[in-house]
């Protein structure tokens, strides 16, 4: 298939060219070489300007008339998308509801080209537009193409050249309103080939409707005729009953279907179902001499039964049905003598006047049925709603007009004093076609007159008579109706569009029209168009292209002559305004705005285009220009396509010159309100932080005025609790707290000389080490000062020793400082109390007699301690452990029931930090281990000590040792002192 956009002018060898027009050389061989090589990829329409020409291919092509296609070609021009029968459609409508005159499409080809494919092609298009422009559901056009299918039955037939060929030709027309909505449709058909009735060619069939109906059982027994087609002497003859690519039964069903869709009653369909019986019957009536009445030409029916049942079947009397068949009315005379007579007829003139009689019939039938139809798919519009109309013409017979073009026909038409010309040529058409079936013209004539129906049908009863007397008074299908149509068709229109005389273009009148007849046909005729259907072989063999047989269509369709007629004439038309829009970028003076008329701007363009020969390339109509040649109009489409990338990258840069304006624009505003925005919100925040500011100055000014008694001594108004800064605690209240206990702290300290320091940092550190955790010492007493040398105050009466004992220990040398001075008890190793002056000095711990003060024994050293260790009860024992194999020493320090235990602690793990750079351990046991029997050779045993308050009634105020059994014991000690 051709991409839908190709609208292709340069010769592309795949594809051919898509309007003939371009072709260079119009030879046979040109046409047909382009027809073929299109053919040969799928392609089936191609262009001669706005006709159509397509090719039957006798198979389906895929999706060339799929929904998706259809869409595509809504909205564009013909020249825009590659040639079809839906791009003709839509440009027909187009004009149409521009123009809002009628419009009509002319389908000519021969039997078999595709014609009446083509027109349902052409009508699916306007149906696709009615349901999407008007979203009609129920669409007019739908019910058009359902009576198609009734057409076809009783208007098709097999012949030699096509399995379901029109025997008669159509002219289908869509109505519109003023909106270009088809609101209702219309049937006339023309030329119907009635003699198809009794006679045909060998291997043809008469109008399908006769097989189909006989192929119904049940109708033929219900009417008692015979269902063998072979029985009817006019069907027997051509000896064709069947069609291998035809289903009788199936299509008789679905006629039956279309009928009643219709709107036909069981009552209408036998009316019909009886003229058809009866016409099969009327062939098989026969005539025989009536020698007795002396007459040898005289005849007389000689099938009594077969007469009887065809004046059953069309319910009117046998004699007079035998009466019209054997005889004929003769008017003589003229005027007032006028008179008529009834002379007999002779055997063949009998025969002549049955199949007349059974032609006529059938015509009156068909019409009757059209007529019916027309009812419908008039769809009880007012007329007065009608604005125009789109007429499909489907010619069948193409060969009537073989030797005269059917352009001469409507150019004749067109003429009014030539109109009679072609009467006469049809007519003289249809009585060559008579007198080749060896029946004169006047014969038929007579018939004409429809007095031999007329003479049946008095006083018959009546849904015959409706069907037939309908018929009667519609009249006939003569070639006068068909220009009866045309002329009521056209009456509208006028469509000699009057020119402008410019330059060479010489305007003479109407006569113009006649004269270049073949200089300007479409134009003139502009709302007539064609599509031109050829047929690829005889054989109806897919896609088999037949170089002669293709030949022989282009030379009678005048294909030829047309295009050389389109290329001599004005070839391509345009509306200025679609022009303008089109090639407005030619032009400086048109681009990118023109304000003047369209058509001054097209002749601006026209001019910057340079086109070589304009005065004769390009004419100016009054809203048309008219372009000569296929090349001028390349060269505007070649200029179009070089210059568009510029005018796209123009437009790009003013677009995007706009639209980043347009941004900046927006942003600047944008940005000026964040700003507005922005300032009004920090006002708003400055303002607040303000009164926030203020008021946490006042609240701060008078919390700082609340805590002034915390900050003057000498109590600091120690024991009250200090105030809160808001209504709850907050985390400034804990750190005011801190705060003030470090001011107050330091207050202290810088209040107190280097010793009171000292004392303060022993405390300090007691405190961390007997603070006030379950495993520390009890109650230890942390306001008592450290007093250390307990042995030098008076109250010790060995004072004098005491002091001469310190001045010969510090005479030796080592020892500078005494850091605790007092008796205490000692436990020695078989667990013995004894009474003790102890003294420790920066290095040792010495032990004394107190009576003697001799020193017992060497002085401990302070760095050979490793650990001390108490309990957490309320005693004042302490254990003194030493590096082995040294003993440990343990005491009772509370010989005067003053607590010393954190005294001596705090100093002896403060002095060996000093002198060893280790913290030893203070351990809280309870019962509590200390090995004080062990020397160097001996590793001695653990006194294991347990402490316990005395018994009730048993109190002390001094602890006491009580040895148990082997090496254990108990301390006792007063809970309450
Ligand atoms: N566009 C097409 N694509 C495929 N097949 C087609 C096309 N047009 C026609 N045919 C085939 O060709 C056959 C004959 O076409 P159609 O009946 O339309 O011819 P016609 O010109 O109307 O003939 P007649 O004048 O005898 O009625 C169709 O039955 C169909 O099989």
């Amino acid at each position: 298939m051709e991409p839908i956009n190709s609208y292709n002018n340069s010769f592309d060898k795949n594809i051919g060219l898509s309007d003939f027009c371009f072709l260079d050389k119009i030879e046979e061989i040109d046409i047909l070489s382009n027809l073929s090589t299109r053919f040969n990829r799928d392609i089936i329409y191609t262009y001669i300007g706005d006709q159509v020409v397509s090719i039957n291919p006798f198979s389906k092509k895929p999706n060339l008339y799929d929904e998706k296609l259809l869409k595509s070609y809504q909205n564009m021009y013909m020249y825009e998308v590659s040639p079809h029968i839906y791009a003709l459609a839509e440009d027909t409508y187009k004009k149409l509801v521009l123009s809002k005159e009628n419009q009509c499409v002319i389908i000519t080809g021969e039997s078999g080209a595709g014609k009446t494919e083509s027109s349902k092609i052409f009508l699916n298009y306007l149906k696709n537009i009615s349901n999407d422009k008007f979203n009609k559901t129920e669409n007019i056009i739908k019910l058009v193409l359902e009576s198609n299918n009734i057409l076809e039955s009783f208007g098709n037939a097999k012949t030699l050249r096509n399995d379901n060929s029109s025997r008669f030709g159509k002219f289908i027309e869509i109505e519109f309103d003023g909106k270009g909505s088809p609101i209702s449709g219309k049937i006339s058909q023309f030329l119907l080939e009635k003699s198809r009735v009794h006679s045909r060619a060998i291997g043809e069939r008469s109008f399908h409707i006769f097989y189909q109906f006989l192929t119904s059982r049940e109708l033929t027994d219900r009417h008692q005729i015979p269902s063998d087609p072979s029985y009817y002497k006019y069907l027997k003859d051509s000896m064709c009953y069947s069609v291998s690519t035809v289903n009788d039964t199936k299509d008789f069903q679905s006629l039956i279907g279309s009928l009643k869709l219709l709107g036909w009653s069981e009552e209408d369909m036998n009316s019909i179902w009886r003229v058809l019986g009866a016409i099969l019957l009327i062939g098989n009536i026969e005539f025989s001499n009536d020698v007795e009445k002396n007459n040898v030409d005289a005849v007389y029916v000689s099938t009594p039964d077969t007469l009887k049942k065809v004046a059953q079947l069309l319910q009117c009397k046998t004699d007079l049905l035998e009466k019209s068949l054997i005889s004929r009315s003769l008017t003589l005379g003229a005027g007032k003598r006028q008179s008529s007579i009834r002379v007999l007829l002779n055997q063949s003139q009998a025969r002549e006047t049955r199949d007349a009689f059974a032609k006529v019939l059938y015509d009156r039938l068909f019409s009757s049925i059209i007529e019916r139809i027309n009812v419908t798919i008039a769809n009880g519009i007012d007329h007065k709603c009608i604005e125009m109309s789109i007429g499909i013409l489907d010619i069948y017979g193409f060969e009537i007009f073989e030797n005269n073009s059917f352009e001469q026909f409507i150019i004749n038409y067109s003429n009014e004093k030539l109109q009679q010309l072609f009467i006469n040529l049809v007519l003289r058409q249809e009585q060559e076609e008579y007198l080749k079936e060896g029946i004169e013209w006047k014969t038929i004539d007579n018939y004409f007159d429809n007095t031999p129906i007329i003479d049946l049908i008095e006083g018959q009863p009546v849904g015959l008579i409706k069907l037939l007397e309908e018929a009667c008074l519609i009249g006939q299908s003569t070639p006068e109706l068909l220009l009866q149509k045309f002329n009521q068709f056209f009456s509208k229109n006028n469509y000699f569009e009057s020119f402008e005389s410019t330059n060479n273009f010489q305007i003479e009148s109407k006569s113009f029209t006649l004269k270049h007849y073949a200089g300007d046909v479409n134009y003139n005729l502009e709302p007539i168009t064609y599509i031109r259907c050829i047929k690829s072989n005889n054989e109806k063999r897919a896609n088999y292209f037949d170089f002669e047989c293709v030949k022989h269509q282009i030379k009678y369709l005048n294909i030829q002559e047309t295009i050389r007629v389109r290329k001599a004439g004005y070839c391509h038309k345009q509306h200025y305004t679609r022009f303008l829009n089109r090639y407005k970028m030619l032009s400086n003076e048109t681009w990118p705005f023109w304000n003047g008329t369209p058509k001054e701007g097209v002749m601006a363009i026209v001019k910057a285009s340079q086109v070589q020969n304009s005065l004769m390339e390009c004419q100016f109509g009054k809203k048309k220009l008219f372009i000569k040649s296929a090349s001028t109009l390349f060269h505007f489409e070649e200029l179009r396509t070089k210059i568009l990338p510029k005018v796209v990258i123009e437009i790009q840069r003013v677009w995007r010159g706009y639209m980043a304006r347009k941004w900046y624009k927006r942003e600047l505003d944008r940005l000026k309100l964040e700003k507005e925005e922005m300032q009004k919100q920090l006002k708003r925040k400055q303002s607040a932080q303000l009164i926030q500011k203020f008021y946490l100055n006042y609240k701060v000014r008078t919390y700082v005025k609340k805590l002034k008694p915390w900050c003057v001594g000498p109590y600091y108004n120690k024991g009250h609790i200090m105030p809160t800064l808001w209504l709850r605690k907050t985390l400034i209240d804990s750190i005011m707290q801190t705060i003030h206990i470090a001011w107050w702290a330091k207050v202290k300290v810088t209040s107190l000389n280097m010793e009171q320091r000292a004392l303060v940092r022993q405390k300090i550190l007691a405190l961390d080490l007997f603070g006030m955790g379950y495993s520390r010492k009890k109650e230890w007493d942390c306001r008592r000062k450290f007093t250390a040398d307990y042995l030098s105050d008076d109250s010790n009466p060995k004072k004098q020793q005491f002091t001469e004992a310190v001045q010969l220990l510090f005479q030796k040398g080592g020892d500078k400082e005494i850091l605790f001075a007092d008796n205490v008890i000692k436990i020695n190793k078989r667990g013995k109390s004894q009474l003790r002056s102890i003294i420790i000095t920066d290095q040792h711990i010495y032990k004394y007699d107190p009576k003697k003060y001799t020193q017992k024994k060497v002085g401990l050293k302070l760095h050979s301690i490793v650990a001390l260790s108490t309990s957490n009860k309320k005693d004042t024992f302490l254990a003194i452990h030493f590096k082995q194999p040294i003993r440990d020493l343990f005491i009772d320090l509370g010989c005067d029931f003053v607590e010393k235990v954190s005294e001596v602690s705090t100093n002896l793990i403060q002095q060996v930090f000093k002198l060893t750079g280790t913290t030893i351990p203070l351990l809280f046991r309870d019962p509590l281990t200390f090995n004080n029997s062990r020397d160097s050779r001996n590793h001695g045993t653990d006194f294991v000590v347990s402490f316990s308050q005395y018994p009730k009634g048993k109190e002390q105020r001094q602890c006491t040792f009580i040895k148990g059994k082997g090496n254990t014991a108990i301390i006792h000690y007063n809970l309450n002192d």
